[in-house]
């Protein structure tokens, strides 16, 4: 495994401005990202975990720091280039106007790339999808759809970094299994590097290898999910499992 991605004491300001100094939603968040790496991403609301992820994906300015893509900093990167190999999937899934199909193929065209329509069709199967009518409109389609639909588009452009923002919440519990299986191949036959926000502890531990907790204002710790579920080594660590599991074993 190689460091595809590092960000260097990456911070975001706040826009809750206390009366004083600037204040931070997070600050002096370092990691390096190895390809291929899958990292699970949790914490309490509001701690800037979706921000985190956009501002990695440069849907959102950094305050401070860098971050390097292959060692080159994105000040230095085009950000459309950017953003093609470091793709982010909100967990409001935005449709473009237009059917199915018109979004899967348009994404593909946007960033130059062409539509690959076995894959397409391969992916919706493996989303428990190949029952939709892809002419249908793609602004009627439900919320889960809308979110399967969302990650099969960003899939189609094989990027190397894949952030996901609870891209389950909204599916049932076998949509979002079949999902969960999808990105376990996609990770380990594309090679792709998954870094996942989630609120469920267990698809937590069942899905990634790394585990990002982010508490007071920053990345408080990162360690192999197995080693943090077993013994976070922060206080904040702990209560958080205390609190969430309350004893149950992931
Ligand atoms: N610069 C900023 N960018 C984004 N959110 C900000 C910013 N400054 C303050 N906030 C606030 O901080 C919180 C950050 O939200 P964010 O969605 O990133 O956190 P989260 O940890 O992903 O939360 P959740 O688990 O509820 O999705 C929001 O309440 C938002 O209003």
């Amino acid at each position: 495994m190689t460091a595809i991605l590092e960000i260097q004491q990456l911070a975001k300001k706040s826009w809750n401005k206390g009366n004083q100094e600037t204040s931070y939603l997070f600050a002096e968040v370092s990691a390096e990202i190895q390809q291929p790496e899958r990292i699970s991403v949790i914490g309490a609301s509001g701690q800037g975990k979706s921000t985190l992820l956009r501002t990695m994906a440069l849907l959102e300015t950094p305050d401070k720091g860098d971050m390097l893509y292959e060692g080159v900093s994105y000040l230095k990167k085009e950000s459309r280039l950017w953003r093609k190999q470091i793709c982010y999937v909100a967990q409001q899934a935005v449709m473009l106007p237009g059917s199915v199909e018109d979004n899967l193929r348009t994404t593909s065209r946007l960033h130059g790339g062409t539509y690959d329509e076995k894959l397409a069709a391969q992916l919706l199967e493996e989303a428990a999808m190949d029952g939709l009518d892809r002419n249908k409109n793609a602004s009627e389609l439900s919320g889960g759809e809308k979110q399967r639909i969302a990650l099969i588009r960003s899939l189609l452009l094989r990027p190397s970094v894949l952030l996901l923002d609870e891209v389950t919440a909204s599916l049932d519990s076998i949509s979002a299994r079949a999902v969960e299986q999808l990105l376990v191949r996609w990770h380990k036959e594309e090679g792709a590097t998954i870094i996942w926000v989630t609120h469920d502890l267990e698809q937590a531990a069942r899905t990634s290898d790394r585990t990002w907790f982010m508490s007071s204002g920053t990345l408080l710790e990162n360690q192999r999910t197995t080693d943090f579920f077993r013994q976070p080594t922060t206080e904040a660590g702990r209560d958080f499992i205390r609190l969430l599991v309350s004893g149950e074993k992931l």
